[in-house]
């Protein structure tokens, strides 16, 4: 399907003054920059805006400030790393409207980078309050979201922005779209989704919607616990949700009458707690020991989604299969990222993933460069799997 917004392919850019959403909410310790890759992603549209002669003025949330000027979340810190990697001066203005921001754009030349405070440090960015977004539009001349990973919130600088000037996809928005067209949207069936992680409650409703788009749906994580308890299975001491019994029992159901496979673990990776060098042993998923916990799906369950990877021709993943960060937990979720990987290269597979942890995983087994599409957003993916129209997106086709 072809894509139906406009790209910088269409945008006027010389001697304008360009307002380019980013998401350069990235992971910070101690005042610097732990995980670069939402940075390096936005790096092509602001060179690109600037060597066309656009004046680029940045904006961008961090955290969750609540409308208050919070220092822990001023975006300052970020000003640094990102002029490092573009290789050019990057100004920074303490404000996102009033008369600092209105004092240093109106200064601005051609080419030139201003990055804006904060934006949720006024609550009326996730109001999307017009006086806000008016303040907000006079500052610029052209609008360009580049921030899929902030495009489920309807907020003045995700979508209010777009209704008062020209507005475009930029480079890492219209990739991550057109890859996601290709994992879900019109893609080479048999599609197989692997769902898993830890956040049960956030995740389980997009399954209802997802069993209707894929043909096989792999569930590890605590996710698998939270169904295979909802099945009669004991499952100890694992992460699970057990009050969410009934609505995976509905899912279940949704998904046999949507002729979509529920693939649930058949062994499990299970030890008294979560911690490095802790023993563990594998067992049958109906033999978990009450004192201890499932913290990996076993060998034949990485056989069994294997070989759901071997039939597929799309692959849609968010969440690892286990507690993947301390060894031997990661086993199933190297193993099939890597098998993923390989089948993608052998161009026998279309790969597409999201989720922060879901790149950490990837990154771990050293695939994330293999898959077809490894998306930064986290919560926009997951609302993009379960079909969800993004306001950020769908401002963007009017
Ligand atoms: N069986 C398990 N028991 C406990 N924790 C698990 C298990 N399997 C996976 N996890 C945990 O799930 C977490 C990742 O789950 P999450 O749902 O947050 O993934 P994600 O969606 O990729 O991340 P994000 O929400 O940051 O985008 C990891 O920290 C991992 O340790
Ligand atoms: O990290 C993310 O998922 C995006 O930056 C959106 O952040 P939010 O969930 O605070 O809107």
């Amino acid at each position: 399907m072809a894509t139906k917004f406009k790209t910088l392919d269409d945008a006027e850019l010389a001697g304008k003054r360009v307002l380019v959403r980013v998401d350069l909410n990235v992971p910070m310790k101690d005042g610097k920059v732990t995980d670069a890759t939402r940075i390096e992603r936005v790096l092509p549209t602001i060179r690109e805006i600037a060597d066309k002669g656009g004046r680029v003025i940045l904006l961008a949330h961090f955290g969750r400030p609540k409308g208050q000027a919070v220092p822990e979340m001023s975006l300052k810190p970020i000003v640094p790393a990102l002029s490092e990697k573009l290789g050019r001066p990057v100004g920074f203005a303490e404000d996102c409207v009033g008369p600092v921001a209105d004092g240093i754009v109106a200064n601005m030349k051609d080419g030139d980078i201003l990055l804006l405070e904060n934006t949720r440090f006024h609550k009326e960015e996730e109001k999307n309050e017009t006086g806000f977004v008016s303040k907000l539009a006079a500052l610029g001349d052209v609008y360009v979201n580049d921030a899929f990973s902030a495009a489920h919130r309807a907020h003045a600088t995700t979508e209010g922005l777009a209704h008062h000037m020209p507005s475009y996809a930029g480079r890492t928005m219209q990739a991550e779209l057109e890859a996601l067209e290709k994992g879900l949207g019109s893609p080479e069936r048999p599609v197989v989704a692997v769902v898993g992680g830890a956040k049960v409650s956030t995740k389980i409703d997009l399954l209802s919607n997802l069993v209707k788009k894929v043909d096989a749906l792999v569930i590890g994580g605590g996710m698998a616990n939270t169904f295979l308890a909802a099945k009669g299975v004991n499952v100890g001491k694992s992460l699970c949700e057990h009050d969410l019994a009934d609505t995976a029992r509905q899912i279940m159901k949704n998904a046999e009458e949507a002729g979509c496979a529920i693939v649930l673990p058949l062994d499990a990776v299970v030890a008294a707690e979560f911690k490095a060098g802790a023993d563990s042993d594998i067992v049958a998923v109906d033999a978990v020991p009450s004192e201890k916990m499932i913290l990996d799906v076993g060998p034949k369950t990485v056989a069994a989604v294997n070989e759901w990877i071997d039939k597929a021709k799309t692959l849609v993943w968010n969440g690892p299969l286990g507690a993947f960060e301390i060894q031997p937990f990661d086993k199933a979720t190297m193993s099939a990222a890597r098998h993923a990987a390989e089948r993608t290269k052998e161009g026998a597979l279309v790969t597409v993933a999201g989720g922060g942890d879901t790149v950490s995983a990837l990154n771990q087994a050293g695939v994330a460069g293999d898959f077809t599409y490894v998306s930064t957003a986290g919560g926009a993916f997951l609302e993009w799997m379960e079909g969800k129209a993004l306001p950020g997106v769908e401002v963007l086709k009017a």
